[in-house]
């Protein structure tokens, strides 16, 4: 029997932190009292999970799955569930607090939730991710419901996990219940484009950013870092805008060609290659560390958080910031990249086009219906330049960066929404 131990928490730069001092600055800004201060702040629920799996040679190991509910003020919570090895509580804490911001921004009619378990999907069989999948359903059928929490994708999961999720969930409650989760294959009422909703948010976020600084899209040069969903989505639907993308990277490394690179090709080079860029022909070969500061105009970090700290934060080139992943950029680095006059469009922004299309999903599955492709693209794209515009004004109206007006967006409607329903008892 073996314990799969959940990383250890930081102590400084962890998402938490970086989450908390953002939060701190726009209460700060907004006046709110003490008591609603603690209302936001602290999670409504968390939950731990052991989760035994036996695994392919017959070994049984435990991991650790977690599920925190941030706030269900604005409705039931949403939130996806993400595997991998960095997985811990304050992590997801961070991240599902995230969520309650994000849907706020976007205005739909969630909280924010989220879910992780630790454990290194790249070294599994897709049997053992069936198995722990299932495992953490059972274990989250009092918290999970379609009127409750409802889960989605994440880092390391996807539809195929989507589908196990809502599998299991039905046979214990003895009907299909479709609207339990989003992101699932279209055959069991996933909904078209939500694979690529989110990459798609970060291209109309990056358009609009793009359309503020007057940079043209079709003389403009972007790097994007990860190239799993969001960064793959971002980058092609990018390049179909015009944007020339002059890097790639995932966790083999970054590729770089100042030409550009066919996102295309490289999609298809990455599908044949076991999902890894290893060995990309067409670029040059770079760091991680070298595409954040590659001479672009665009960067968009799509890959996991605490990338851009004040360590680096000096060394980016780019005129504008689109952050596809959560908490990409950790609290230390805000000075150094306001002061260099970089904007940047925050992750409760940026990166909401995903749960935007989950919560059409959600209401697709619950009138028993399926819209067309046309028709959630223009509304997705129209609600996330509408928060765009709505941050964007904020942040005029405070003087503050496009981050810290989405802060202010965000707590002021779900601390309003809580003194109407007027919860302080
Ligand atoms: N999926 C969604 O709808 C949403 C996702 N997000 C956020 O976007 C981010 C990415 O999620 P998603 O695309 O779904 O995840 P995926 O698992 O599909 O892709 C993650 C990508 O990041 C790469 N990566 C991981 N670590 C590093 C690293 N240290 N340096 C460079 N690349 C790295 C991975 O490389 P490799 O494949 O080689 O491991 C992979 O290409 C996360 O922060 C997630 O929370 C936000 C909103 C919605
Ligand atoms: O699609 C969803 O419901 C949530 C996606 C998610 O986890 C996120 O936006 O970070």
């Amino acid at each position: 029997m073996t314990y799969i131990e959940p990383a250890p928490i930081k102590d400084k730069e962890n998402p938490l932190e970086s989450m908390m001092q953002r939060f701190d600055a726009a209460v700060k800004i907004l006046g709110i009292s003490d008591e609603m201060y603690y209302i936001l702040k602290v999670p409504a629920r968390q939950v731990t999970v052991g989760l035994p799996v036996t695994m392919d040679n017959g070994q049984i190991k435990v991991f650790e799955g977690y599920r925190v509910i941030h706030s269900t003020i604005l409705g039931p919570s949403k939130g996806g569930i993400r595997f991998d090895p960095a997985v811990n509580i304050d992590e997801v804490r961070a991240l599902a607090a995230w969520m309650t911001w994000k849907c706020a921004v976007v205005d739909i009619p969630y909280g924010g939730a989220k879910g992780g378990i630790a454990c290194n999907p790249r070294e599994m069989s897709a049997g053992e991710m069936e198995r722990l999948m299932r495992a953490y359903t059972i274990a989250m059928l009092d918290i999970f419901g379609p009127d409750k929490d409802i889960p989605a994708p994440d880092m390391g999961t996807g539809p195929r996990e989507m589908a196990w999720l809502m599998d299991e969930y039905s046979k214990a409650k003895g009907m299909t219940v479709n609207a339990v989760v989003t992101g699932k294959p279209l055959v069991l009422g996933g909904s078209l484009g939500r694979t690529e909703a989110t990459g798609r948010g970060v291209m109309v976020s990056a358009l609009a950013g793009m359309e503020k600084l007057r940079l043209n899209p079709y003389r403009a040069t972007a790097a994007v870092q990860g190239f799993g969903n969001v960064g793959s989505w971002g980058a092609k639907l990018l390049q179909e805008k015009g944007v020339t993308i002059c890097g790639l990277s995932d966790i083999s490394g970054a590729y770089y060609n100042p030409r550009g690179i066919d996102v295309e090709k490289a999609i298809a080079y990455r599908n044949a290659n076991n999902g890894t860029l290893e060995g990309f022909k067409d670029a040059e070969l770079i760091t991680n560390e070298e595409l954040l500061a590659l001479n672009v105009d665009v960067l968009v970090p799509a890959a996991k958080e605490d990338v851009i700290t004040h360590e680096n934060a000096g060394n980016i080139q780019a005129k504008l910031i689109v952050e596809g992943a959560n908490g990409p950029t950790s609290a230390s680095a805000d000075d150094i990249i306001n002061q260099k006059g970089i904007m940047v469009v925050p992750d409760i922004l940026a990166n909401a086009g995903g749960v935007t299309v989950s919560y059409f999903e959600w209401v697709q599955n619950r009138i028993g219906y399926k819209w067309a492709l046309d028709r959630i693209n223009r509304r997705s794209d129209r609600m996330m330049k509408d928060a765009f515009d709505n941050v964007f004004e904020t942040s005029q109206k405070h003087g503050v960066s496009l981050r810290l007006a989405a802060y202010i967006v965000a707590i002021d409607k779900v601390a309003s929404t809580y003194k109407f329903r007027g919860g302080y008892g």
